[in-house]
């Protein structure tokens, strides 16, 4: 099975989206410690933090260094390191490091589309199948506000969510299906209704929502973003440690526009953007011919031209409609299938990448 590392594509723009000051002693100080932190490795990623998008809204204000750092529960250590290597610079009198991160979860990864309908949630719920049955303990967190279909197509529709009480204030306790933990916005809201959030209001539940869910431990969890580029997007964004993200397409060219938007966004945030996976590429006729639909090349020439890797081809598989309708994604409901190949074949690249523990023998030969 294909199992190769993830290349990752720094994003030039990582430190500066908070504002460097004018102040050319301020500027000066601001690119030492921005070299600085270059020196931290992550030793599974085997990059360095900033061009990971670990580190972000970094600020020098007098003598005091202020950051925000992005990790996973296995990657605490490296607020130590930061510490005792920005000491070390003769100015700083004290640095501030604001973690985020989700308590017992390691890989935090999105799942974005430029717009919507493409198969977004799909992806999703197949890649996390793809990955659970890899031996990955995996959680979904369905944060598509515009349309959360997860529960659905992971036959939890009628279900209840339960909050319990814990040291850290109330947490909503996630539900289990197909050995995937699951959380979604839908569970929250009166079914059938819209989500009808907005501004500040849609920015504090989103903040909760992600903050405040019982995860217990997980190797992955996946994010299921809403489409397009709004106020929800970078909400959800900037609060949690994501450590890449999957861009969703269809092979059509509006859809490919769409996504490049979509890139261009995580790239400004300075969160590496994993590869494309395009979906409803192709139709198998009664020959085995391949038959582009919806035109063909558009995920290739996107991946090529933003630098960024095809992850997989999605054919159009009725059986992913049956799967998705009846509560049982098609990665579970038929593993040997070509489409299930595909994300079988996506969650390997991914182990490699962040879990190489789960990567099957065979493939270290
Ligand atoms: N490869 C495919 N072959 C056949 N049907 C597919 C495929 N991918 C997705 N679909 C179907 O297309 C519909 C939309 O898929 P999905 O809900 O995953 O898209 P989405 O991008 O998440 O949409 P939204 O933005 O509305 O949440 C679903 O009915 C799904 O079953």
């Amino acid at each position: 099975m294909h199992s190769d590392r993830l290349p990752w594509h720094a994003s030039p723009t990582t430190l500066t989206h908070a504002p460097i000051p004018a102040d050319p002693v301020a500027e000066a100080r601001h690119r030492d410690v921005a070299q600085l932190l270059k020196q931290v490795i992550e030793p599974t990623l085997k990059n360095d933090i900033v061009s990971l998008g670990m580190v972000r809204n970094l600020r020098v204000v007098d003598n005091y260094i202020y950051l925000r750092l992005y990790v996973g529960s296995h990657q605490l250590h490296l607020q130590e390191q930061i510490q005792s290597l920005l000491s070390s610079l003769p100015w700083c009198k004290k640095t501030y490091i604001q973690i985020c991160t989700i308590p017992g979860v390691r890989t935090t990864l999105a799942i974005s589309s430029g717009k919507g309908g493409v198969g977004k949630s799909t992806t999703a719920v197949n890649l996390a199948a793809a990955l659970s049955v890899g031996g990955a303990k995996v959680g979904l967190l369905d944060a598509d506000i515009y349309g959360p279909n997860v529960p659905q197509m992971l036959g939890l529709r009628q279900a209840d969510v339960q909050a319990i009480d814990t040291s850290n204030g109330q947490r909503f306790l996630p539900l289990t299906a197909h050995g995937i933990k699951v959380m979604s916005v839908g569970l929250l809201a009166e079914p059938d209704r819209p989500l009808a959030w907005r501004g500040p209001v849609l920015h504090k539940i989103l903040t909760q929502f992600i903050h405040q869910v019982e995860w217990g431990e997980l190797d992955y969890l996946l994010i299921d973003l809403p489409p397009g580029t709004g106020d929800a997007q970078i909400t959800i964004v900037q609060e949690s440690p994501i450590c890449g993200v999957i861009l969703v397409t269809t092979p059509q060219q509006v859809a490919v526009a769409d996504v490049r938007r979509n890139l261009h966004m995580f790239r400004k945030v300075g969160i590496p953007v994993l590869g494309i996976v395009e979906n409803m590429s192709y139709l198998r006729d009664r020959f085995g011919e391949a038959i582009p639909i919806f035109g063909s090349g558009g995920g290739k020439q996107l991946a090529a031209e933003l630098h960024t890797p095809l992850l997989g081809q999605v054919p159009i598989d009725p059986q992913i409609c049956t799967g998705g309708d009846a509560g049982k994604p098609l990665t579970l409901a038929d593993s040997i299938s070509l489409t299930s190949r595909t994300f079988q074949q996506i969650a390997a690249a991914l182990n490699a990448t962040f879990c190489p523990v789960l990567v099957p023998l065979s493939s270290h030969l």
